[in-house]
């Protein structure tokens, strides 16, 4: 069963269209929501917490209306907010057991579990210093403990790299994707850098002002391309033009020629394929450039929204 449905999903304020007839199902495992700033990410993310009513169009997480039955949603679903929500007086151990308790627990409970989760993001030993000491990666990670503290079923992450330095960014990414494994729940996590996503995620959602630009599992989209990558050391303009009279399709890319290959399974294109890698040894040895690098090409989610925005 898809986990998130939307169909014709639509928000205006005033006379901006967020949400433009957006239509998209949502697979279980970890979800990139991808779009530029104002593509409606946080829009679609709050409609699906029910914090915000559509205009027009509908919605549906693990089958349960986003209008009509939100209460269920917020049990099942953890959210991380984008933009700084922590009570700065508190501890970190304070402030999830809260949460904790809101969501029902009693209050023993409610201090194991806190405890629990913020071993999980790796603030057990600073779990009792007041949050407004912790640096923007801790708490990022407060508000991804609390998301976590009742249990749910799906996780909504909005932004959660957001200000932070490039390690801060790979320890959140790896701490997202340990999460949707460890505790096997789905992850929605939105961003407007899509070269982390790639990262994490198994599927992306693609989003432009408000509309839905593609829906894909990842690895179909950064799957294998066509093109053959060779990175040389030397002169990599005389090697390109050595490679065209040899009758192949080349495009430089800085210190990288990037050789168009044959299409197709069958055995002939394959032994194309070979001949083509044999011609580029032959060519690199004519040319006297040195062979750092030979590979397919990787689609690249950039490529991918480059694309579809032209
Ligand atoms: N409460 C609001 N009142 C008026 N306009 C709004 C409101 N919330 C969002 N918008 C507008 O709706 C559009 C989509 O905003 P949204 O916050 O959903 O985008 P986003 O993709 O999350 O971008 P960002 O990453 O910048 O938060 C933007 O043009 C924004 O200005």
């Amino acid at each position: 069963m898809a986990l998130i449905v939307t169909h014709e999903l639509t928000r205006r304020f005033r006379d901006v269209t967020a949400l433009d007839g957006l239509t998209v199902s949502i697979e279980p495992g970890i979800t990139g929501l991808v779009g530029s700033n104002g593509a409606g990410k946080s829009t679609l993310v709050k409609i699906l917490l029910g914090l915000l009513e559509p205009s027009s169009g509908s919605a549906n997480v693990m089958g349960h209306d986003v209008v009509r039955e939100n209460r269920a949603i917020r049990s099942l679903v953890g959210y991380m907010p984008e933009h700084d929500c922590l009570p700065p007086e508190m501890t970190a151990a304070e402030f999830v057991s809260f949460m904790a308790r809101c969501s029902g627990l009693p209050a023993t409970a409610a201090r194991e579990r806190a405890a629990e989760v913020l071993r999980h993001v790796g603030l057990f030993e600073e779990r009792y210093r007041p949050i407004r000491g912790y640096s923007t990666g801790m708490a990022q990670r407060v508000k991804l403990a609390q998301a976590l503290v009742h249990d749910p079923r799906i996780l909504v992450l909005d932004e959660p790299t957001n200000g932070l330095d490039p390690a801060g960014r790979d320890e959140m990414l790896a701490l997202i994707q340990r999460t949707g494994r460890e505790f096997g729940i789905s992850v929605l996590v939105s961003s407007h850098l899509l070269g982390e996503l790639e990262r994490v995620c198994e599927h992306v959602v693609l989003i432009d002002a408000g509309r839905l630009v593609r829906a894909e599992r990842l690895g179909a989209l950064t799957g294998e391309t066509g093109t053959l990558l060779v990175e040389v050391d030397g002169d990599v303009d005389a090697f390109c033009a050595a490679l065209v009279v040899q009758g192949l399709v080349v495009q430089r890319d800085l210190m990288r020629a990037l050789v168009e290959l044959p299409n197709g399974d069958d055995a002939e294109s394959v032994a194309r394929v070979f001949a083509t890698h044999d011609i580029v040894r032959d060519v690199a040895v004519a040319t006297g450039v040195g062979l750092l690098r030979i590979e397919r090409r990787r689609g690249h989610l950039e490529d991918l929204f480059a694309g579809a925005n032209t």
